[in-house]
């Protein structure tokens, strides 16, 4: 098999996405003759775009610097185009550099770096983007997969599949392990992570009355509040019918709270078509090191005191524990015992 066709084979059989970039770098340092190959984030807006480094595949060099990133400028040119069209550059130190964006999308995108001694040809150009045009193919299958048709949020099977992981992409992302935004400087309580079940309040009566489409309509335009109320750092699930689940990133009880609040009140404010109001019941717990049956379960538990206490409110597990509301679950490794 020839190179090309090697590499396609290698990088289209991976499915985890830390494997599938490694191998695309590898892929295209090797099939360009590169020194080196890197994937950087793009970070910022406007005059502060800056790039992250988050991948690399080189030949045993030491690493270059990365004082010839790109200046602002030029990375909103490399990220700004539906077609996207890679960017030429001779770094400091006289090294050729092919940039071409990955992947664009609101608030950032990533991008492609090749590194070596000789000018870059037509030929390399074609052949890297079409090795980027494949990986961007078969990421998009992956995502299909991973996402519920209706909403386009991820679904339940994505959820069982990658919560260690996507726990893990929540933790904080800067050096000092603080992490971003205004929360990093507060003092006192400790950052969590917190798992969310969301349910919408009456659903089958919004059905009964107004029929399924409607009650999809419902679906959709929550799917929207929710993408809207929360962080690109946090992850949003349809777990099934009309329950949403949330994972919320790194931060302190109060913001946890005052984030689901703001969600539950955003819900109570808009005008649904035809439905008019609609309202929805939260129950929530801290992800701790248990397993996700047993987080689920602390939430689902003070959700389903919501649901018994009036609804449209957003309850915490541990608070409820703490005023005697609701009694401990009695855990045994992973399994529940009650
Ligand atoms: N339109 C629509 N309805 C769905 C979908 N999936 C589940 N449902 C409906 O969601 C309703 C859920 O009803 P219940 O579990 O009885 O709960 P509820 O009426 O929301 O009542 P509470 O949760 O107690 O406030 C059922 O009528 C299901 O048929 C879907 O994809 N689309």
């Amino acid at each position: 098999m020839n190179s090309l066709l090697h590499h396609l084979d290698r990088m289209t059989r991976r499915r985890e996405r830390g494997l599938l970039v490694a191998a695309l770098l590898d892929a295209l340092r090797d099939l360009t003759d590169a020194e080196q190959a890197d994937l950087f984030d793009v970070i910022g807006t406007g005059d502060r775009l800056h790039l992250q480094r988050h991948e690399s595949a080189n030949l045993g060099t030491a690493r270059r610097a990365d004082a010839d990133v790109l200046p602002a400028n030029r990375i909103s040119v490399l990220i700004a185009s539906n077609e996207p069209a890679p960017l030429l550059a001779v770094g400091p130190a006289g090294v050729h550099q092919l940039w071409q964006c990955l992947r664009a999308e609101q608030g950032g995108g990533t991008v492609v770096r090749l590194n070596r001694a000789r000018p870059f040809s037509a030929d390399d150009l074609e052949l890297v983007g079409g090795v980027l045009q494949i990986f961007r193919n078969h990421l998009a299958q992956i995502e299909y997969g991973e996402t519920d048709s209706l909403t386009g949020l991820l679904n339940r099977k994505t959820f069982d599949s990658r919560f260690d992981q996507l726990v893990s992409e929540c933790l904080p992302q800067d050096a000092s392990g603080a992490p971003e935004g205004s929360e990093r400087r507060e003092a006192g309580p400790v950052q969590s992570n917190w798992l969310a079940v969301v349910d919408i309040d009456h659903f089958k009566r919004i059905n009964d009355t107004y029929g399924h489409l409607y009650g999809d309509e419902v679906l959709i335009l929550l799917a929207n509040i929710l993408k809207r109320s929360f962080r690109a750092k946090d992850r949003i699930f349809r777990f099934g019918g009309e329950e949403f689940v949330i994972l919320l990133r790194s931060t302190v009880p109060r913001h946890a709270r005052i984030a689901f609040e703001r969600f539950r009140l955003a819900v109570a404010a808009q005008d649904f078509p035809q439905v008019g109001k609609v309202t929805v019941s939260v129950g929530y717990a801290e992800i701790s090191t248990a397993s996700p049956v047993v987080i689920l379960g602390d939430a689902d538990r003070a959700l389903y005191y919501a649901k018994q206490n009036g609804r449209n409110r957003v309850c915490r597990y541990e608070e409820l524990v703490k005023v005697g509301s609701l009694r401990p679950q009695k855990v045994s490794g992973s399994v529940e015992l009650f």
